[in-house]
């Protein structure tokens, strides 16, 4: 029976540590702020929200929402980025994606200042991650790490597959993996024989957004499998599930396993928690390594 990595108590655990970070800085009369960005009203996103939201008040972050309506122009959003990136008492930036149609995400993210950009989005921060030189690291590769971390002490050498190359999670846990010197393959729609390359894996995250896409046969014994997708489904009895991107009843062979949910999710949160007191300790003096 393969393990199941229980990213919800992790999370908690991140949590109540970000708290005790919190309480430093309040000694030194900074409180962590974190302006989240809506627009629109996706209902996905909302959730999202809603759970950073709460999860902010848990490690005595604060934040401040600001929701605004679909059809806003992607000036009057830069406009309230420029505004965000002035006001000091804001450490952490974050606009909640996907944005609506007609709004070119990529301009928003490149004006956000990348000392705030707590969601690693920035191509400055970007380019850190590829050199290796810091800068705030995207939330959920950032969990996947120390998820993998709970099981896997060394990584020299490994073969790790990751499904799927998107900016927010393929492309910044292949970077992360290779600072580990783990032997790294990205594969992604187009790629051919898939179950032949995830066969030799010794770890893989898929993060497709294809429900059930990982089938048993694709993985070998031993085999770590972090599961990145969360696809909502509803079933038979008309009620809605949340599915992953793996056949998880198919993986009784692997070491370990990450659940959806419970899994990558909770931590995606943890680390946004993480980045936006690692934000403010940096914005202030007194905490500058
Ligand atoms: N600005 C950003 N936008 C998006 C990001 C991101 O990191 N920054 N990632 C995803 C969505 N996301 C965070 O925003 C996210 C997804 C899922 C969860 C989560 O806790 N999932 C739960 C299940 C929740 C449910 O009931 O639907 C779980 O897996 O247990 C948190 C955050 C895209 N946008």
């Amino acid at each position: 029976m393969a393990q199941v990595i229980d990213g919800r108590a992790m999370a908690a655990a991140i949590t109540a540590q970000c708290a005790r970070r919190v309480d430093a800085l309040l000694l030194g009369g900074v409180r962590p702020a974190l302006a989240v960005v809506l627009v629109g009203e996706d209902p996905a996103s909302e959730v999202y929200v809603k759970r950073k939201v709460v999860e902010c008040g848990k490690a005595g972050i604060l934040s401040i929402e600001h929701r605004l309506p679909v059809e806003t122009t992607g000036d009057v959003l830069l406009e309230l980025i420029e505004t965000l990136n002035a006001d000091p008492s804001v450490h952490g930036i974050l606009v909640q994606l996907p944005l609506p149609d007609g709004i070119d995400a990529a301009q928003v993210l490149d004006r956000i200042n990348p000392a705030k950009d707590v969601d690693g989005f920035h191509p400055v921060n970007v380019g850190r991650l590829s050199s290796g030189t810091g800068g705030l690291v995207p939330c959920t590769p950032l969990g996947i790490m120390k998820l993998l971390d709970s099981v896997i002490d060394d990584y020299r050498g490994l073969n790790v597959v990751v499904i799927g190359k998107s900016n927010i999670v393929g492309k910044p846990i292949a970077m992360l993996l290779l600072e580990r010197e783990a032997t790294v393959t990205v594969t992604h729609i187009e790629t051919r024989e898939l179950a032949e390359i995830t066969r030799k894996a010794d770890i893989i995250v898929a993060a497709a957004g294809a429900p059930k896409l990982v089938r048993g046969y694709w993985i070998r014994p031993g085999a770590v499998v972090i599961d990145v997708g969360i696809t909502r489904i509803r079933g038979e009895d008309g009620k809605t599930r949340l599915v992953g991107d793996c056949a998880t009843d198919e993986l009784d062979h692997a070491r370990a396993v990450t659940p959806v949910p419970g899994g990558v999710g909770p931590m995606t949160i943890a680390c946004l928690l993480e980045n936006t007191v690692s934000a403010a300790e940096r914005s202030d003096n007194r905490h500058v390594q």
